[in-house]
């Protein structure tokens, strides 16, 4: 039962396939190529449904989808954009559209969504009622920092506006630098508790024996060191989002504390007897692959699924290296604002670093950016500044690195002595310390800037420094 629709659409290509596509399964299609002509149409005629384009030449087609959403209500909107960044995909989630394609978009998708928004109207539903709100840009956060057109950002970014209008749990997968905390963030930025706190947790930087009280708190004397009462992190986001990173190093006590709080929706401090009912929404990240700890028995099964019920895969950056252009001009610009001279990179270069494996992902190339903003001698930087600095962040295993830190371990164990049971921990603060008050005096004490050349998450390096008893105030200098 095909029915009439109005597409608004300026790109005479674009126009002409979808509706030959359209009209071959039946549908009568009237083009139009500007807001003008859309509103002419609407006046006129009923629709079933109506595809629009975002820039047109006289207007935004998002703009004031709110006003026409009202006077049509039974008319889904279906929006077909080129601009495809995360603040499109949640400006047309936000004014109730049907649907959102990302261009390119696979034509047969399209037509099969037609088909169900029309469907969907003649079964009486309300189009796009899953999403009421009507508020679109100005609430949007300008400039939230996430960068990517790929299809597969895309569909990241689509997943983003499918939870923000609720409390679903969102498990965010993906290797080590792929960018899980911003999109944490960014859900909880864009969200409808971005007037409650974002409390972040990182399972992998607290020692496995304080992490219960760091998450639900504990009261005065309730072991060795809790000298007063402390509140603890799932208390602290009250009425907030809770961002669990590295999940899955969550030591197994506390995998089984945090499911039972997420199953009551309760919590109780270390050495309490009260619950204590939160009202918290739960954003968990990890690098792992939790199936094989699952099986190995190291994950908890029932506390995975408890957490997957939304997963936002991130791809390796490797996998779409078509994002590595504008990531590349977005970190200049990041470089610049944190004070490094303003570079420019060309269009062979860019070339160059989209050829780059990125094993340490979009962390990798923000540092190799900053690194090449740094050296670059002229504002345009070359392919030979390139290349010497990716070849100085690349140290193959067995070479004189490799072999300088083998000599100076063995040195350090021959005199470490028997260190009973706790030798990877010594030997890991043996090697931060140094290692972090290095980063720490090249950045005059700047912990973002620090943990930025080290590659690390600024969360974990807070940890670490408040661990290894490292005062970050001492490194500043007053230049
Ligand atoms: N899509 C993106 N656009 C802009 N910046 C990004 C993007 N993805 C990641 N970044 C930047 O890369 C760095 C690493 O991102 P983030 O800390 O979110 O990664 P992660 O996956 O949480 O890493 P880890 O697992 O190591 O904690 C951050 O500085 C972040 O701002």
């Amino acid at each position: 039962m095909p029915g009439h629709i109005l597409l608004v659409e300026d790109d005479n290509a674009i126009a002409t396939v979808v509706s030959a596509a359209l009209e071959d399964d039946g549908f009568v299609v009237t083009r139009t190529d500007s807001l003008v002509g859309r509103d002419r149409n609407l006046a006129g005629q009923h629709f079933n449904a109506m595809l629009t384009d975002v820039i047109l030449t006289d207007g935004d087609g998002i703009d004031d989808l709110g006003g026409i959403r009202k006077a049509h209500p039974d008319m889904p909107i279906i929006i077909l954009s080129a601009q495809n960044t995360l603040d499109t995909a949640v400006r047309a989630t936000d004014t109730g559209a049907f649907e959102y394609f990302p261009k390119p978009f696979d034509l047969d998708d399209l037509v099969r969504a037609v088909h169900q928004a029309v469907g969907q109207q003649a079964g009486g539903q309300q189009a796009g009622a899953r999403n009421t709100v009507e508020q679109a840009a100005e609430n949007i956060g300008e400039g939230l920092p996430l960068v990517g057109r790929s299809q597969a950002m895309q569909g990241v970014f689509r997943m983003i506006t499918r939870v923000l209008r609720n409390d679903l749990t969102v498990l965010i997968l993906g290797e080590s630098g792929t960018g899980k905390e911003l999109v944490a963030d960014a859900i909880h930025q864009l969200g409808h508790r971005k007037t409650g706190p974002f409390v972040a947790v990182n399972a992998a930087a607290i020692p496995g024996d304080l992490i219960e009280s760091e998450l639900f708190g504990h009261e005065k004397g309730a072991f060795t060191g809790a000298v007063t009462q402390a509140i603890g992190k799932f208390e602290q986001a009250n009425g907030g989002t809770l961002f669990l990173d590295e999940i899955g190093d969550m030591p197994a006590e506390a995998q089984t504390r945090l499911l039972r709080a997420l199953q009551s929706g309760r919590i109780r401090r270390v050495g309490g007897r009260q619950e204590i009912a939160v009202n918290v929404r739960i954003v968990a990240a990890t690098n792992r692959d939790l199936k094989p700890m699952i099986a190995a028995g190291t994950f908890r099964e029932d506390l995975f699924y408890r957490l997957n019920v939304v997963p936002i895969q991130l791809p390796p950056l490797r996998e779409r290296a078509d994002d590595i252009g504008a990531l590349a001009k977005h970190f200049l610009r990041l470089a610049a604002h944190d004070g490094l001279p303003l570079r420019q990179l060309d269009n062979a270069a860019i070339a160059l670093l989209e050829r780059q494996p990125w094993r340490g992902n979009v962390r990798e190339l923000q540092n190799t950016i900053y690194r090449l903003a740094l050296m670059a001698r002229d504002d345009l930087i070359d392919i030979e500044t390139i290349s010497s600095v990716l070849n100085e962040g690349m140290a193959p295993a067995g070479n004189s690195d490799g072999a300088g830190f083998d000599s100076a371990l063995h040195g350090w164990l021959a005199v470490a002595g028997p260190v009973g049971g706790r030798l990877y921990q010594r030997a890991l603060a043996a090697f931060e310390k140094p290692l972090f008050e290095f980063a720490l005096q090249q950045t005059a004490g700047n912990q973002l800037r620090a943990a930025q050349l080290l590659g690390l998450n600024r969360n974990t390096l807070r940890k670490r420094l408040v661990d290894l008893d490292i005062n970050p105030d001492q490194f500043m200098t007053d230049r």
